[in-house]
């Protein structure tokens, strides 16, 4: 039974789909996809049930989601292992995720009486009352990286809101939403509120073109929101907010703790195994001997980071990709940047056949005359050599995406001359540039997003403002517009 449908667990009636422990291929759950039929019956079921749910009151819905963040606190350790299981991030990491999800709660609750909720002022025209509505069925397209947290920063703003939710998981990732959906389950949620469907983007174009959903929550890659966006073309009445990748640049200008710079380095763009839409994918390093001196330390240190499986011990710092797939992919992607004449500084390989466990790559990429503005979802970090903070700034903004950018510097002049210059939605300053908060809004610009941040500004494109003026009583105003008797 793996589709959740009207508060029922129904077997799917489309093809059969496995999911696989990415770091030796056991296979950890086993499915159906869910038809097209299946996909209308639980927009129509979340339809059904949405009215209901928004009439219940924010009180009862805020109770129904404290229980969830009960359930999320009760199975804190069984979700984590979960999530590592499946997507082959280590133990370590996953608890953070699962820790992101019960902060999630609070925020979001917070984040709805700040950007939305209500409020009210006596003009003189008279009381000018602020509400917003939820748009009333949403769809919700969750990537693989996070595959708790990020569906998890749509659903729970867009539940509070008062709409009704119709979740379609990564394929690569079934088991944890049905983990998360049994403890929404076991929270109460009413029937019909929150349905899951599973499967691959025949489920996930059913969903995306059903003529009975108001908005389109999505984070995945660039190239699947593109899609979508003209997919939705002519439909001004759906709202979308797409959270989609980037090509995230961090320049290297004077530092002087080399060592706490190639830190930053490795924690932007080696943690998850780089498979963060947030992870610094080029890095700009200055000529001469300090960038080189960098640069070796930063090689050397790439060279020791620790691989393993999920639950190796002791833990390693990054897991396995998330499938063979992607590791072969990543293989194939830096053997095409020194194909157009890239060096390797460490080589990044495929550890394991059958697995997505691959080690670091560093490749010094300013040889390459046309370098492909292409997101590569892995652990390989692109060198650039700069001569000046200028160029280094242009080189930066020189991509159609515009996701997170970062500098380490010890100078606040170079800082605010690039905050002021660099096109990004998330800008940092000698930290890391991972790892995001979400008590701030978090989103791109360009090919990265649609200008409907997430996180603490989810809020927004979960509801819609009603402006009134009201008054309790039909009056006569004191004075007759001109030209008016009665
Ligand atoms: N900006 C952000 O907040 C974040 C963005 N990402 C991005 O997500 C990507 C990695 O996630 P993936 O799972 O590979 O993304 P993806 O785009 O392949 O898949 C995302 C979801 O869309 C569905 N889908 C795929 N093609 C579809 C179609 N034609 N119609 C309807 N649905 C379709 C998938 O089944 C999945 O549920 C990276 O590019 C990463 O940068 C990841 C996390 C955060
Ligand atoms: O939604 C939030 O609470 C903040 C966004 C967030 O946590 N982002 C994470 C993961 C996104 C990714 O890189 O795939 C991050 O910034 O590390």
């Amino acid at each position: 039974m793996t589709q959740f449908i009207q508060g029922q667990w129904v077997a799917g009636l489309g093809h059969e789909v496995t999911s696989i422990n990415p770091a030796n291929q056991e296979i950890i759950w086993r499915g159906q996809t869910a038809t097209p039929e299946q996909v209308d019956s639980a927009v129509m079921a979340a339809r059904e049930a949405q009215f209901d749910w928004f009439m219940l009151g924010l009180d009862a819905r805020l109770a129904i989601i404290e229980a969830y963040r009960g359930q999320l606190e009760a199975n804190k350790a069984a979700l984590a292992e979960v999530i590592a299981q499946e997507t082959g991030k280590p133990q370590w990491e996953t608890a953070t995720e699962a820790g992101a999800m019960i902060g999630k709660i609070a925020l979001s609750v917070a984040a709805y009486h700040k950007r939305t909720g209500s409020s009210e002022n006596d003009t003189p025209a008279g009381r000018a009352v602020l509400r917003h509505k939820p748009h009333g069925v949403v769809a919700v397209f969750g990537p693989y990286n996070f595959p708790g947290h990020l569906p998890n920063g749509h659903i729970v703003p867009a539940l509070i809101a008062g709409n009704a939710v119709v979740f379609k998981p990564s394929e690569l990732t079934p088991k944890v939403a049905e983990f998360m959906l049994k403890l929404w389950q076991q929270a109460g949620l009413p029937q019909g509120v929150l349905n899951l469907v599973q499967g691959e983007v025949e489920t996930g174009k059913a969903l995306a073109s059903h003529t009975q959903i108001d908005g389109l929550f999505f984070t995945g890659s660039s190239r699947t929101g593109h899609i979508l966006h003209q997919q939705n073309a002519g439909d001004p009445g759906k709202i979308l907010a797409l959270e989609m990748g980037g090509n995230n640049p961090l320049i290297i200008k004077d530092v002087n703790d080399t060592k706490a710079a190639v830190h930053d380095i490795i924690q932007s763009a080696y943690i998850s195994s780089g498979q963060r839409c947030t992870c610094a994918r080029r890095l700009y390093v200055q000529k001469g001997e300090q960038g080189d001196a960098l640069l070796v330390q930063l090689a050397s240190a790439v060279k020791q980071i620790q691989v393993g499986a999920w639950n190796a011990q002791p833990q390693p710092f990054m897991g396995s990709m998330i499938s063979e797939t992607a590791a072969k992919g990543m293989v194939a992607a830096q053997q095409s940047l020194i194909d157009l004449g890239a060096s390797s500084l460490v080589e990044l390989t495929h550890i394991e056949a059958g697995t997505g466990l691959v080690s670091p790559g560093l490749i010094d990429v300013s040889g390459v005359m046309a370098l492909p503005d292409e997101e590569y979802f892995g652990p390989l970090l692109q060198v650039v050599r700069y001569t000046d903070f200028d160029e280094a700034i242009k080189l930066a903004n020189n991509t159609r995406y515009g996701l997170s950018a970062g500098l380490l510097s010890d100078s606040r002049e170079d800082y605010d001359y690039f905050l002021a210059r660099i096109r990004a939605g998330i800008v940092n300053w000698n930290k890391q540039i991972t790892g995001a908060s979400g008590s701030a809004p978090f989103g791109g610009v360009g090919a990265s997003g649609n200008h409907r941040a997430s996180a603490f500004y989810a809020a927004d494109y979960c509801a819609y403002p009603v402006a009134s003026v009201e008054a309790d009583v039909v009056s006569l105003p004191a004075k007759l517009s001109p030209g008016l008797t009665l």
